[in-house]
């Protein structure tokens, strides 16, 4: 039987517990690592492998990483998806009888990690929980640590709209069911999302009053979050704040794919935010701003008092230039006061944070007053609202002195006169170190030696210092040697060692005063964290109608208005960030008038003519306006919209790996089955992925379903003209295009929308834009001649009902190629019969190449 030293020992009991998790084991100056997470570790980390005698035959494996510098190999740990369990001393060494006493303080996890180049200032770092309600929606919360901010919601659509919601707020860490986690794992994996498991149960009083405001479904997911983080961080957590819960019906809905289809807060082309809405609406001043912000984009509003509300803020805040001015100022030199209460509320806070904390509450009556006193009743309440702190911006300019450094330990972190047992301390040993500079000049004069001088170090305290040279001429009967330099000599004298002792003395208990006076001060702050978190809210939501306001006024956006009805007028709309984007080119604004009794647009015109971009810009002018913010039109009388769907380009599915027409099916079919009459659908050239008349088909039946059916305002684009007859049929449908003109011989976009069908395909003319060889180009002018004169019969088909539609499309694609005979045989018939009531969406390629080789033979056999 192996026996290992008793401390080998505490190491595997306390390493039983965090299977999961490298155990960082405190020795002196050092975390250490053993056995498999000592190989592991040595070889992510790139750290040397050492061993250890651990009482066995065979040392074991150990690597470490020193105490002081341990966070950056945390980090990179925690960066690749594992978890890191920190192992301290918890008493102190010289009292300890045996093995020093050694426990867990802390899991740090992807979650929950709070410090570190991972932690973007801008953005929320959640981690979240989910559990299944029914097999297709979750339950779903998810906090912050490091700001204390946790919210909840249902998540409706499966594993992969869960898992697209991680995506969307760039979630690294979520805590399942076993049963969940093995329906996850191999996705997650995938998508770099550690999957942990649920922990025990908290006493139900714990979490009472984190949970109460939530509906009962949502109250399980709640508890199970805050269980896992208070088991993971091992304190309680006093900044984290109850769970929202915001009724669906309150928010505009977009699902994940509508966010990154429409570059909301991702670009389509991933890599940073350029290009984004959120990149060009960020003017925010604080992190805690630019964090709101987002929230907001995520969650734009659907509740018109509301909107109208933020709408009035930003309106006064554009008519008071100079008082927005005064308050961008204010607002810069405040910091992170979310994080802020998250480092008090955790015991992690220095003294250089409270400095930041004392500098922002600074700013707040002065911030209120600008407010209060601006005139306009909006601001006015705003500035009520703001709770000054003022108790606590003097408790800590009492305590915390001007320029604390970073670490406690360095000492003047606690102000003078804050506590008179330190001032005395201080006095002494200051006045000690007067005497001594006192006492060089004395000896100076004493010796004669002019550059003789007294200084300290570490291992042998004060000393005078003598170069060699001056050694020979001078008396020094009443020094002792203690230590010789190369060219120098260090002596002592009796009187020194006296005054050294006391200023040791006086320094040494000075800084333990200090950090007890410190950690007091820190446990105080605590009562203080709710408040100062309320702060916060005002001040962010402040900074985020501040960045409407600016942005509003560099893009000459207006102030839109909203009506009750469905009806969608825009007049000289742009789409911001393409505009922005422009180098030096006007953009062309364009209207979008969809009356009640005409609200679907089929928009047809050449390719790169601009129709996703005039699409794109009718969804952002509604969504900027329900975040409160104006929009980028010359008039904007808007309905409150209740979901934007879109089915634009081909953005690769990230989750599950499906062809390019699988997901624009899939797509489509969300947004047709959960669109209501109060939806916005955008759909571009639905259909594309997949053969001439199938495409078609689909784009007709789907205009007809919506047109039908559900009645949502509607912008459809396509490059199949035939679909532009199909205004007659449909009363609520109207024809737009993007025009475009020739000018010798090459096309001119005019990114102009106007009234009717376009009359012809530029395609060609796109080609020979992007210099495609001279050769094709010529050949495809007289091929689209041949083309266009023989389909001149298709242009009526598609005002048919679909199956007209397409049955006209076979005809005619057997007669241009000459195939089909002017009367069908029976066998024909049939075949063709079959091919229209085959259901294509549901037959594998396998099946399809049976049903063609049955087809075939049906021909063949019969002729
Ligand atoms: N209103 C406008 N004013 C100025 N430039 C525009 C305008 N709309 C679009 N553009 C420019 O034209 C480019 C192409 O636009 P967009 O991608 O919307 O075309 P499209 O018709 O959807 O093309 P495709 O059919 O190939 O997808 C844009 O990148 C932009 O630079």
């Amino acid at each position: 039987m192996t026996t290992y030293t008793p401390m080998m020992q505490q190491y595997l009991a306390i390493k039983s517990e965090y299977e999961d998790a490298f155990l960082f084991y405190r020795l002196g100056d050092f975390y250490e690592l053993f056995f498999d997470d000592a190989i592991k570790a040595s070889q992510i980390l790139e750290i040397t492998l050492t061993g250890r005698d651990a009482g066995t035959k065979e040392r074991i494996p150990m690597c470490g990483v020193p105490f002081h510098s341990a966070q950056g190999y945390i980090e990179t740990l925690i960066s690749k998806g594992y978890k890191v369990a920190i192992c301290e001393q918890t008493e102190d060494p010289k009292k300890a009888k045996g093995v020093v006493k050694r426990e867990v303080v802390q899991l740090i996890t992807p979650g929950t990690i709070m410090e570190g180049k991972t932690i973007d200032g801008k953005s929320n770092h959640f981690i979240a929980c989910a559990e299944n309600l029914t097999p297709n929606s979750f339950a779903f919360a998810y906090l912050d640590v490091s700001t204390g901010e946790a919210n909840t919601s249902i998540v409706e659509g499966g594993t992969k709209t869960l898992l697209q919601q991680l995506i969307a707020f760039n979630i690294r860490e979520l805590v399942v069911t076993e049963q969940l986690q093995m329906l996850l794992a191999e996705q997650a994996g995938q998508l770099g999302i550690v999957l942990s498991l649920e922990t025990e149960e908290m006493p139900e009083e714990k979490s009472a009053e984190y949970i109460n405001n939530l509906p009962n479904e949502l109250k399980g997911v709640g508890k199970t979050l805050l269980q896992y983080v208070e088991r993971t961080q091992m304190r309680s957590l006093t900044h984290i704040q109850p769970f929202t819960y915001t009724e669906t019906k309150e928010l505009l809905r977009i699902d994940t794919n509508s966010k990154r289809n429409l570059e909301l807060l991702e670009s389509i082309r991933g890599g940073d935010q350029k290009g984004t809405l959120l990149w060009l609406l960020d003017e925010t001043v604080t992190a805690m701003g630019g964090r709101k912000l987002k929230q907001w984009l995520h969650q734009p509003l659907a509740t018109r008092s509301v909107i109208e509300n933020r709408l009035a803020i930003v309106t006064d805040l554009l008519d008071e230039f100079f008082v927005r001015n005064e308050l961008r100022e204010l607002l810069k030199k405040v910091y992170d006061l979310e994080r802020l209460a998250g480092r008090v509320a955790f015991g992690n806070v220095g003294g250089r944070d409270l400095a930041q904390l004392r500098e922002s509450l600074r700013q707040v009556p002065a911030i209120k007053a600008q407010l209060i006193d601006s005139g306009k009743s909006t601001l006015a309440n705003l500035g009520e609202k703001i709770n000054e702190c003022a108790d606590i911006e003097e408790l800590l300019s009492k305590a915390i002195s001007d320029h604390p450094p970073i670490s406690i330990k360095e000492g003047d972190v606690i102000r003078e006169g804050y506590n008179g047992n330190l001032d005395e301390l201080r006095f002494a040993s200051r006045n000690g170190k007067d005497w001594i500079a006192q006492l060089e000049q004395k000896e100076r004069e004493v010796t004669g030696i002019k550059n003789l001088k007294i200084g300290y170090n570490r291992v042998f305290g004060y000393y005078i210092e003598i170069t060699k040279s001056q050694i020979a001429n001078a008396d020094l009967s009443r020094y002792e040697r203690k230590q010789t330099l190369a060219n120098a000599e260090r002596y002592i004298t009796e009187e020194l060692k006296e005054k050294e002792a006391i200023i040791l003395n006086a320094e040494e208990q000075s800084l333990a005063l200090e950090y007890d006076l410190f950690v007091e001060l820190r446990e105080r702050l605590k009562a203080y964290i709710p408040r100062v978190q309320a702060l916060a809210s005002e001040i962010s939501e402040l900074d985020v109608y501040m960045s409407f306001a600016v942005v509003s006024e560099k893009y000459r956006f207006v102030k839109p208005t909203f009506h009750e009805g469905r009806a969608l007028k825009i007049i000289g709309g742009r789409h911001p960030v393409v505009e922005k984007m422009l180098n030096k080119q006007m953009y062309v604004p364009n209207d979008c008038v969809l009356p009640d009794n005409q609200n679907m647009m089929l928009i047809t015109g050449p390719n790169m003519s601009g129709k996703s971009t005039y699409m794109r810009q009718v969804a952002l002018i509604v969504v900027l306006a329900q975040m409160g913010c104006y929009v980028p039109a010359d008039e904007a009388v808007l309905p409150i919209t209740d979901q934007i769907f879109t089915r634009i380009g081909a953005a690769d599915d990230l989750v599950a790996g499906q062809s390019t027409f699988m997901v624009e099916m899939l797509e489509s079919q969300h947004a047709i089955t959960n669109a209501t009459a109060n939806s916005l659908l955008l759909f571009d050239e639905i259909g594309r992925g997949t053969s001439t008349y199938d495409g078609m088909a689909l784009a007709q039946s789907m205009m007809e379903f919506i047109h039908d059916h559900i009645g949502a305002n509607t912008l459809f684009s396509t490059h199949y003209h035939e679909l532009t007859s199909l205004e007659e049929e449909l009363e609520r449908l109207q024809n737009v295009h993007v025009s475009a003109t020739e000018k010798d011989g090459k096309v001119v976009f005019l990114h102009k929308v106007r009234q009717g069908a376009a009359d012809k395909s530029y395609g060609v003319h796109v080609a020979q834009l992007a210099e495609m060889p001279e050769a094709i180009i010529e050949r495809a002018r007289v091929l689209l001649e041949e083309f266009e004169s023989k389909s001149g019969e298709a242009e009526t088909a598609a005002a048919e009902p679909v199956e007209d539609a397409l049955q006209l499309s076979f005809f005619e694609e057997e007669e241009n190629v000459g195939v089909a005979e002017p009367s069908l045989t029976g066998a024909e018939q049939e075949v063709l019969e079959r091919l229209q009531k085959m259901n294509i969406m549901g037959t594998s390629p396998i099946q399809a190449i049976n049903v063609l080789y049955e087809l075939q033979q049906a021909l063949l056999s019969k002729k």
